[in-house]
This record gives C-alpha cells, sequence and structure tokens, in this order.
C-alpha cells in the first residue's frame, strides 16, 4: 500500500477527461508522484519494472523509498470527484424532504437543523460523518456551508483538514427572513462573524493547500441589501471566492424581485443575477448554484463576469425547483460543475450527481431541446474537471497531467466469472457491489456502467494531495 509522505508509483489503468465530450484511457501506464503528492511524471504504455529503474534516477528517487500501488487489470484510477456545492450542515436531514419546495423546506426542516448544530458536540458527530461518508464515495473536494454558527464552522475546516479533505469553506450569512433564533443580528455583525471565521481558517492552512475560507450570503432574500454590499466589499478585500444560491425556485425568484427593486440595487432591471451584481458578488470567482431559471440576459451577465454554475439535478428534482438547461448555458459559455446540494438533494455521492444531470437532461430533451442530452463523459467531465474550474481549482485538480495534485479514486468493478459468481466472492456469500462485468464489454461500456450503477463499494481507495484518506476495507 501506499504510504503516506512517501514518493510512490501507481500503474494500471488511468481514465481522466480530455475534453468536455472525451475521456482518455491509459493503459499500463506509471504516475508518479512525490511524498509532498504533486504528479512529476506519467509514462504510458510501459513496463513497471523498466520504467522504474530509468526514471528513478532522474526524479532523485532512491528505490528503497518509494511505494508501489500497483493495480489489478480491469480496476482503474479517476480523478477524485469535486462536489461544488453542499451542506454539510444538512446531513442528518438527506432524504427528509416530503413534498416541500424550497421556502417551506427552508422553514421546515432545514432552519431548525442548522440552529441545533450551535451544539458542539452534535456539530463534531454530523461534519465528522459527512466528511466520512463524502470520502468514501470519492469526493476529494467539497465546497460546504457550514451554518451562522462561527464555532461549529471553525470546527468544519478543523475536521476537513484533520481529514485531508479539500473544502472551501463558508460561514453561513444571513440577517432577515428566518427566524429570529436563526439570523445574524445585523450586517456588521454578520460581516465580524464571518471574518473570524475567515481569520480562524486561513490560521489553520496559511497555504490554503487543503482548506480555504468561502463568503457565502445564503441567498438573496436571507441577506438585506448593506449585507449584501459589505460582502461584496469583502469579497474584493480578500480576494476570497464567494458562493450563494441563484435562480433555484419560481416562488424565491418572485421574492427577490419584491425585496431587490432597482431603485434600491442601482441595478439596470430587476434580474436575480443583476442583484449579486450590483453588489460586488458576481465575480469570477463566484458559484451560484442551481441556475434553474436565468433569463437570456442573466446567463449573458453570468459569463461575461466570470461566475460559475453548480449544477445540482437530485436538489432540484427533490425539491421540486426545476430542470437546469446545462447545455445551454455551457454553450452560452458559462463554466459548470455538479453539485449534491445536501440535503436539498437526498444523496452524498456525486456519482448519483452525475447520473442524475445525464436524466435530467433527456427530461429538458423531452421537452423539446434534443440537443440538451449529457453524455455519460460530458457528465463526468462536470464531475471532475468541471467542478475543479467551479472552484478555481484547475490547475491543482481534476485530471492526472504533471504538476497536478494526486487527488484520485480507485474504482473496482464486479468481475463475473464462468461460473456465474463474482470473482473473489464465493458461491453463497453476499456479493458486493452492484456492477456486473462480464468481461467482453469496451472500456466505455464499463465506465457507462460505473456511472449508472456504482456507488460506493466500487471506491476502494480515495486520496488527496498524495494522502490515503479512505480506503474500503
Ligand atoms: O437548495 C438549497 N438549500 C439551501 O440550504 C438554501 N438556502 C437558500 N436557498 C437554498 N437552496
Ligand atoms: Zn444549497
Amino acid at each position: 500500500m501506499a504510504a503516506d509522505k512517501k514518493n510512490t508509483v501507481f500503474y494500471g489503468t488511468f481514465i481522466h477527461s480530455k475534453k468536455l465530450d472525451e475521456l482518455e484511457y491509459l493503459h499500463n501506464t506509471a504516475v508518479f508522484v512525490d511524498s509532498n503528492g504533486k504528479i512529476l511524471a506519467v509514462e504510458r504504455d510501459c513496463d513497471l519494472d523498466n520504467i522504474a529503474t530509468t526514471l528513478f534516477p532522474k526524479l532523485g528517487w532512491q528505490a528503497g523509498n518509494v511505494a508501489t500501488e500497483k493495480i489489478k487489470d480491469g480496476q482503474f484510477f479517476f480523478p477524485g470527484f469535486i462536489d461544488t456545492h453542499l451542506h454539510a450542515s444538512q446531513y442528518p436531514n438527506v432524504g427528509i424532504f416530503g413534498k416541500s419546495t424550497l421556502l417551506d423546506w427552508l422553514n421546515r426542516y432545514t432552519f431548525p437543523l442548522e440552529a441545533s448544530l450551535a451544539d458542539p458536540a452534535k456539530a463534531r458527530a454530523v461534519y465528522t460523518r459527512c466528511i466520512r461518508k463524502t470520502l468514501s464515495h470519492g469526493t476529494t473536494c467539497a465546497a460546504y456551508y457550514a451554518t451562522v454558527d462561527v464555532p461549529s464552522t471553525n470546527l468544519l475546516a478543523d475536521l476537513c483538514a484533520a481529514s485531508g479533505q479539500r473544502a472551501l469553506v463558508g460561514r453561513v450569512c444571513m440577517d432577515q427572513l428566518s427566524p429570529a433564533w436563526y439570523r445574524d443580528e445585523s450586517p456588521e455583525a454578520s460581516v465580524a462573524a464571518t471574518r473570524a471565521s475567515i481569520a480562524h481558517i486561513r490560521g489553520i492552512d496559511p497555504a490554503m493547500e487543503i482548506v480555504r475560507p468561502v463568503i457565502t450570503p445564503r441567498f438573496a432574500p436571507s441577506c438585506s441589501a448593506p449585507l449584501l454590499r459589505m460582502l461584496g466589499e469583502l469579497a474584493r478585500e480578500t480576494g476570497l471566492p464567494v458562493q450563494t444560491h441563484i435562480s433555484e425556485n419560481v416562488g424565491e425568484i418572485a421574492l427577490v424581485k419584491e425585496l431587490f427593486p432597482p431603485a434600491l440595487t442601482g441595478a439596470a432591471d430587476e434580474s436575480y443575477a443583476g442583484v449579486y451584481d450590483a453588489f460586488g458578488l458576481l465575480t469570477d470567482k463566484t458559484i451560484l448554484a442551481h441556475a434553474v431559471h436565468l433569463s437570456e440576459g442573466e446567463a449573458e451577465l453570468i459569463r461575461e463576469r466570470g461566475a460559475k454554475v453548480s449544477h445540482c439535478p437530485c436538489s432540484n428534482s427533490a425539491i421540486t425547483s426545476g430542470a437546469a438547461r446545462v447545455r445551454w448555458l455551457i454553450e452560452k459559455g458559462v463554466v459548470c460543475g455538479l453539485g449534491t446540494d445536501m440535503s436539498g438533494g437526498y444523496s452524498p455521492s456525486v456519482l448519483e450527481a452525475a447520473r442524475l444531470a445525464a436524466l435530467v437532461s433527456r427530461h429538458v430533451a423531452m421537452g423539446g431541446d434534443e440537443g440538451a442530452k449529457l453524455s455519460v463523459e460530458e457528465v463526468l467531465y462536470l464531475a471532475t474537471r468541471g467542478g475543479a474550474e467551479v472552484v478555481g481549482l484547475e490547475k491543482k485538480v481534476g485530471g492526472f497531467e504533471v504538476g497536478k495534485e494526486w487527488d484520485a479514486q480507485l474504482v473496482a468493478l464486479g468481475e463475473v466469472d464462468v461460473d456465474g459468481t463474482v470473482k473473489g466472492v464465493e458461491a453463497g456469500e453476499a456479493e458486493d457491489g452492484n456492477v456486473d462485468v462480464f468481461g467482453w464489454e469496451s472500456w466505455e461500456e464499463r465506465v457507462a456502467k460505473w456511472l449508472f450503477n456504482g456507488d460506493d463499494r466500487n471506491t476502494r481507495k480515495v486520496w488527496v494531495k498524495g494522502r490515503l484518506v479512505h480506503e474500503r476495507k
């Protein structure tokens, strides 16, 4: 097994996105990762022993201090998934949403749970479990919302750093339209609490190698105009990313129109994107979750500002928000990734988000836009390289190139034997995993079977920056 803090050679099949609609399959390939988790070399179609002999001296590696992770035929390395939008604080509520829609869901299920995490013991249990669970599904990087509470937000960042999950961690800012027991007392108090959380997160990881702060106005209706303005100024002052929700639900959009007329914002029109723009919150470091009901003009504005979209098909289906037009956004030049949006979304799995992105795109197609369908390759791009761009880490993660960091998952599918049992599983024993591969499938077909039937049982190991952060025994 690859030990931490050692140089490591990973050998076998690697699959990653070459471009939006194309996966690249690298077989008999060796990836050389140094003890800081950086990829130093990628050698294709090579023999492990020969390449080790020639490359170790060039890299200055001593054979005795190198770990080797050679995987079996049929297994493959895939880049770690990037969840561009989820609420760690809502993890206990996965699957609990009844027939609600956004605004009643917030009041009934979400605010009470989030407020209760001011209890540090409860927050620790919830956040620890959320991180473990998402890592087990191959999420190597997550853009998290915590709660309004500073100590428990800081705890989430501490736990991400300790467990090695790459994360953006945001204290939720909200000073209106929620119960008095769950909101900031004033815009000033909200910004002061946000600064305190930013200082803490910077303190634990000054170089932002694993965790970084993100400014998090919950969504426009939860924030007064002065708070939005102050958060826009904070974003400019600190250069930090911003995350928020946009245009998820028609009732929410009507509320934004009512709360933020152009006379208040100074915007040219009353669009939702225009509100964020008017307050300096629409920048190339802004992550906008949902973007279901955007107008042409809003999509244009988002592209011009370079803001990114987190597509959350599980949540948009579960709480009946709508079907986002991802193809339309991509064709407009808007960068998109995937979000589980737990617990609007019921699943912690980005693989599930990817398969639902494929299905929702088919619903958009059935609505008349035949070109809307997203392929297997496209949704896996969104889950990796697209996500990396959404969170501003495209130079570090998302694929297997020299200079990038080793954020990866080892995927194993169920290989069916001639007697109909799965290899490694004795007849009569429970089978491990949901994907059966018979041996005649092409690599493209294996990946499609993984996308549509795979789950955490197929995710055998997960690394972040070279560190083994999850192993399924
Ligand atoms: O899916 C969502 N989850 C939330 O917690 C939230 N808050 C505002 N808007 C939201 N949408
Ligand atoms: Zn959300």
